[in-house]
């Protein structure tokens, strides 16, 4: 795929897809499949945690720990309660869908700079990523356009413009992290440079809570690469967020096509992920 400065930015194949993906395995137990640990949700987007929640279960992480306000933690426990609300170790963090940073306590804000600062891979979602600058974990940050824009600023950077690969490389390269900015075309930048797009979507999941699904769908993927290998690099991470982004944007497709092309929710698109992940990792004949 050409851009429009005529460089090449390779698009993300359901091969790449398939080395990103783990199989279950006979050995495994739940902790090796990989543990996800969400912080999500706030009382003005309680939803917010039960998609993302949903999306990382059926993404196929071993075990899903949230912590959360009560609300949201009810109506999770409602929708899975498979949902873990005990502390304990994960091998992923997910952090920020549904929260708002104007709005966060200082306990919270505490909570998630040491999280930030730890060394367990944390996907960096809507109302956490004023403090993603700060991290020095490993992070794949998921910003939309606008958020993208916020987080340039608070980088001393201008807002993006038309190249949207030069800006989002750039802005990889300033944070330190692996940058997956949403969009019809989605792109993921390392913060070695190295950029891939992602065209796998349509254009009904421009609806609510899609983003929310995606960050728990990235969740999910990288405890499981991390539970078999805990020291991620930035060019795994962007793979594994590119992936991510493809199965999302194959399970909206999915979804549209089981109802004769029409619109979808972003549960709908969660619950095609297991039907797109089977047919990934199916015996090519
Ligand atoms: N079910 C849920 O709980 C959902 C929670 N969400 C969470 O909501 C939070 C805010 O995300 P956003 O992407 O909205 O944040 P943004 O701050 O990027 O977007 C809000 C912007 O949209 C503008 N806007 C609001 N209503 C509009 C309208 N009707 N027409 C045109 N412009 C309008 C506002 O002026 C504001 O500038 C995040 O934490 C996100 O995760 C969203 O994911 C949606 C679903
Ligand atoms: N026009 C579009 N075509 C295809 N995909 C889109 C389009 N607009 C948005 N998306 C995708 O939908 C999702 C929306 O995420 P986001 O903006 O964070 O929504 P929310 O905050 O409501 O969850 C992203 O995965 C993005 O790539």
């Amino acid at each position: 795929m050409t851009d429009r400065n005529g460089r090449t930015v390779p698009l993300w194949t359901e091969s790449d897809v398939r080395a990103h993906v783990r199989a279950p395995r006979s050995d495994d137990d739940k902790y090796r499949r990989g543990v996800v640990g969400m912080r999500t949700g706030a009382d003005a987007y309680p939803g917010a945690a039960v998609l993302g929640v949903e999306a990382a279960w059926r993404s196929g992480a071993g075990m899903v720990r949230y912590a959360g306000p009560r609300r949201a933690e009810d109506l999770v426990l409602a929708r899975r309660p498979e949902t873990v609300t005990a502390v304990g170790r994960v091998q992923a963090w997910v952090l920020g869908s549904g929260t708002d940073a104007a709005t966060r306590t200082p306990e919270e804000t505490s909570v998630l700079r040491d999280i930030l600062a730890g060394d367990v891979a944390v996907v960096v979602d809507a109302g956490a990523l004023d403090l993603a600058p700060e991290g020095s974990a490993p992070r794949i940050l998921t910003p939309h356009a606008r958020e993208h824009d916020r987080l340039r600023a608070a980088l001393g950077l201008a807002a993006a413009d038309a190249d949207r690969g030069a800006s989002v490389v750039e802005t990889a390269r300033a944070v330190g992290a692996v940058v997956l900015l949403k969009g019809a075309r989605t792109l993921v930048a390392d913060p070695d440079g190295t950029l891939v797009a992602v065209e796998a979507g349509t254009p009904w999941l421009a609806t609510a809570g899609t983003g929310d699904v995606l960050a728990g769908i990235i969740g999910a993927l990288v405890a499981a690469a991390a539970a078999d290998q805990p020291r991620l690099d930035p060019r795994r991470l962007a793979g594994l967020a590119a992936t991510g982004a493809w199965l999302h944007g194959h399970a909206a497709r999915r979804a549209s096509t089981e109802r004769a092309g029409g619109p979808i929710t972003a549960l709908d698109v969660a619950d095609a992920v297991p039907a797109v992940i089977g047919a990934v990792l199916a015996p090519v004949a």
